[in-house]
């Protein structure tokens, strides 16, 4: 397990990070979804340590390894793709030997590219090419900026199937920042939703449906609040946003009072959540 403490991380006055907390889990696979600029490749930084951030990271791996792809993946172009990842490893002070790399380039789909210079790779190949690279040394924490960037819908079909065949595992703890949020559900455990350099709402990604609409009265059990997030917007009308699960459980809540119930998919979420309106989410869990 990983565990983020307050993480911030502020350049002038502006908040980039702030305070962050977090817990990933081994064999889990979290998909980082917030709009341009909320935080996310930070995030990264900060869990790759190469930014100075303020608060803490501990993690109970008795050794971290981690893998990235953040950003486009760089490589010599005139160099194949066996060539770049031993030039990597070599830099990066990775062991590896000519099975291990044949097998990396087999696990993400290029066995027949091996000796293909970078600059004939297509934009698909290149993100693989990219994994591959993350790959390298078997990071037991890997983080995958928009991993599909760029691809068509094959492309996009070969990662998200790269990744749940692959790359999942017992040992491993994956982070996805995307915003494919199609792409990212087929994949993603907990959806951990940024904006404005906060996680505002962690959900599990399950089949239930979320369920959004205006509380009229709340019932003050703990067990109640714990099972509700509510969404305040700046009119102080204020939401609850509810898996169908809590939601069908609650209405046998006498003193859970509502209104305009509606179903949510995870894009209409996704707006509610980062809709200009909505000035906080509070969740009691
Ligand atoms: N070192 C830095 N100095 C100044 N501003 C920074 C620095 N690092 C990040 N920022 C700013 O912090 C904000 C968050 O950037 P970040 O790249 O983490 O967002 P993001 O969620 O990954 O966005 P995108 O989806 O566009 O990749 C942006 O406004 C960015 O300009």
């Amino acid at each position: 397990m990983i565990t983020l403490k307050n993480v911030r991380f502020k350049v002038g006055k502006h908040n980039i990070l702030n305070n962050i907390n977090m817990k990933l889990k081994r064999g889990k696979v979290y998909g980082l979804l917030g709009p341009n600029g909320a935080g996310k490749t930070t995030l990264f930084k900060a869990l790759l340590n190469v930014i100075e951030y303020k608060g803490d990271i501990f993690k109970d791996y008795n050794h971290v390894t981690i893998g990235k792809l953040i950003e486009y993946p760089a490589f010599y172009p005139n160099l194949t793709c066996v060539e770049n990842l031993k030039l990597h490893a070599s830099y990066a002070d990775i062991e590896y030997n000519d099975s291990i790399v044949n097998d990396l380039l087999g696990i993400v789909g290029l066995p027949d590219a091996k000796h293909k210079k970078f600059k004939e790779l297509s934009m698909g190949m290149k993100q693989r090419l990219g994994v591959a690279k993350a790959l390298m040394g078997n990071p037991n924490l890997l983080l995958l900026d928009e991993p599909t960037n760029g691809l068509d819908p094959m492309g996009m079909k070969d990662m998200r199937n790269l990744i749940e065949q692959n790359l999942k595992g017992k040992q491993r703890t994956i982070v996805i920042s995307s915003h494919n949020l199609n792409e990212v559900s087929f994949v993603t455990d907990t959806f951990l939703f940024m904006r404005e350099g906060k996680k505002i709402l962690e959900i599990d990604n399950n089949e239930d449906i979320y369920m959004f609409g205006r509380v009229q009265q709340i019932p003050d059990h703990q067990n109640v609040k714990q099972a509700v997030t509510l969404l305040e917007d700046n009119k102080k009308e204020i939401y609850f946003l509810l898996s169908e699960t809590n939601f069908n459980k609650l209405k046998t809540t006498n003193d859970f009072v509502y209104s305009d119930v509606q179903n949510l998919t995870l894009e209409n979420l996704y707006i509610k959540l980062m809709s200009t309106d909505l000035i906080e989410v509070k969740s009691y869990v």
